[in-house]
């Protein structure tokens, strides 16, 4: 508790948006390729199953370009290289958005009686997709905001004679962003919702109240990044949690004298480092520096949002922002507390071997009492193992989940190809691994136990048995996601699954992270 109020729980359970509608019917791509023949030539069978290659660039882009046409009726092209969004991720946080507008929780901004709702997309990109969507979807009307030009190709030039201003408008200044044209060629392509949306470049402050102190540590930053940058000096970094944020104004700035908005949100640049960014070989989004890394990642972009925040506080219905690591959330949550927000709501967004996290927050009194949910005994269970030891890989950690397991006598299935192990686990089991929480799984392995793990065929579940899956998701480079999600919903043995996983927790984190 701080400031005498009731901290929101996050919301119970991984969601794919109920609403969203590739939640119960993915894209179907025979249709899809049957009705616009230029997606025809990234299909391919296995099996039966129709498929495209998610590492080849133009199957996904093009995927895109028709479920944004089929679906939604909005025109839309990148150019190589730029984002590609996944459209059924991102409709996830638009329905989340309006799921949170519907809600109430927070009063309405009240005002002239306009029910247009309006947002502010921070970082909308060339793709432009959360307006389009959101417009698309429900009519919401958009600013977004845009960082147009090549920062990392500017900063490398020598400007160190120039004053905050002069260095801004050096930095910021007009070398052609193809960001900048794309978005606005996107909303052009669709005069239906053209009206809609506003493209907004972020560097062109335009509030001439923008407070003071907003720049102040940003241009000690700009001033150091650029020495460094230039090879003349070398300053530490501090070590702590902390990350700042150094670039052009986010909120701050950006939003005009007297503008109010219903919400804001952002897909922020996650990455610190480009070398970071070079991540998922599995999927092929595309992305440049200047729309996947920041200097401080997520962390620092999203605690700059929260400082904008606290600066304009009620003139946001909603703040909100998404998050790629689950560790990030505590922080900032806690920063969120501290400059007095009246709630906090977050959830998880789970999309095929995808998972996202939002984070939501206000100013506003609160409507009604928040009453916290009863306790929710929950099926599906994750955390993150960050700063692996290099020689782990998640092959390691697959079989030291299979082990860990195993040595207290439950059946494991391990599957190398889905990064997953069955587990059914006999509540004296159960026990027995959750009293072993912090031993040392290796020591423990015996052949008895590793006499009932059932290979090849599938595992038989007793009606009083706890039956779980863990599954390993690769994260950026040192970071893994473990998720456990629990078979029988319903199962008595429920809430010692959350113990069983705690265990499991603890006893990978102490093995395999620095
Ligand atoms: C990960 S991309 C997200 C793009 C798009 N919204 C999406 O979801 O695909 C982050 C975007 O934020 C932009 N950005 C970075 N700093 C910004 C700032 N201060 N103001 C506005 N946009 C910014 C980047 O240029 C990039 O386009």
């Amino acid at each position: 508790m701080r400031n005498g109020k009731k901290r929101a729980r996050s919301e119970p359970g991984s969601t794919i948006q109920p609403r969203n509608k590739y939640s119960d019917n993915p894209p179907d791509f025979t249709l899809l390729a049957s009705l616009y023949p230029s997606f025809k030539p990234y299909l391919f069978f296995s099996g039966a199953r129709p498929r495209i290659d998610w590492t080849d660039y133009n199957a996904t882009r093009e995927l895109t370009r028709i479920l944004l046409l089929h679906d939604h009726g909005v025109n839309w092209w990148i150019p190589d290289g730029q984002l590609c969004p996944t459209v059924p991720n991102r409709s996830n946080y638009i329905h989340w958005i309006n799921d949170l507008l519907s809600s109430e929780i927070v009063q309405s901004l009240g005002g002239e009686g306009s029910s247009q709702v309006k947002g502010f997309d921070i970082g909308t990109g060339a793709n432009c997709i959360y307006p389009l969507l959101g417009a698309s979807l429900f009519g919401w009307s958009f600013v977004g905001s845009g960082f147009f030009f090549f920062f990392l190709y500017c900063i490398r030039a020598s400007p160190l004679a120039l004053s905050y201003s002069q260095l801004a408008r050096f930095l910021y200044a007009d070398v052609t962003d193809v960001a900048l044209e794309w978005a606005e060629k996107n909303v052009i392509s669709n005069p239906h919702l053209s009206d809609l949306i506003e493209i907004r470049d972020s560097q062109c402050s335009s509030d001439p109240h923008v407070p003071e102190v907003a720049n102040t540590e940003s241009e000690k930053h700009l001033s150091q990044t650029i020495t460094e940058e230039a090879g003349f000096t070398h300053t530490a970094q501090p070590e702590d949690d902390n990350k700042s944020y150094i670039g052009p104004p986010v909120l701050v700035g950006v939003v005009k004298e007297n503008e109010t908005f219903d919400f804001c949100m952002s897909n922020p640049p996650f990455f610190e480092t480009w070398g970071e960014a070079g991540l998922n070989p599995k999927t092929s989004c595309g992305g440049t520096p200047e729309e996947m890394v920041c200097n401080g990642g997520e962390q620092a972009f999203v605690t700059r949002i929260i400082e904008d925040s606290a600066v304009l506080r009620q003139r946001f219905r909603w703040y909100t922002s998404m998050l790629g690591k689950k560790a990030n959330l505590k922080l900032l949550i806690s920063k969120l507390w501290e400059v007095g927000v009246t709630i906090v709501k977050t959830t998880e967004f789970v999309q095929g071997q995808t998972s996202r996290w939002g984070l939501a927050w206000s100013f506003l009194p609160t409507v009604r009492k928040i009453i916290a949910p009863p306790v929710v005994k929950k099926s599906v269970l994750s955390f993150m193992l960050e700063g692996i030891k290099r020689q782990y890989s998640a092959v390691d950690v697959l079989q030291s989940v299979e082990e860990f397991f195993k040595s207290c006598g439950a059946s494991c299935k391990l599957n190398s190809s889905t990064f997953s192990v069955d587990i059914v686990a006999s509540n004296d089991q159960c026990n027995t691994i959750s009293k072993n929480g912090t031993r040392d799984v290796d020591s423990m392995r015996s052949h008895e136990y590793e006499k009932q793990t059932l290979d090849g065929s599938s595992l038989q579940v007793p009606q009083d048995n706890l039956s779980f899956r863990i599954l390993v998701f690769q994260q950026i480079p040192g970071s893994l996601l473990i998720k456990g999600s629990l078979q029988q919903k319903d199962s008595p043995l429920s809430g010692l699954f959350s113990v069983v996983f705690s265990s499991l927790e603890e006893n990978m984190k102490s093995k395999f992270c620095r």
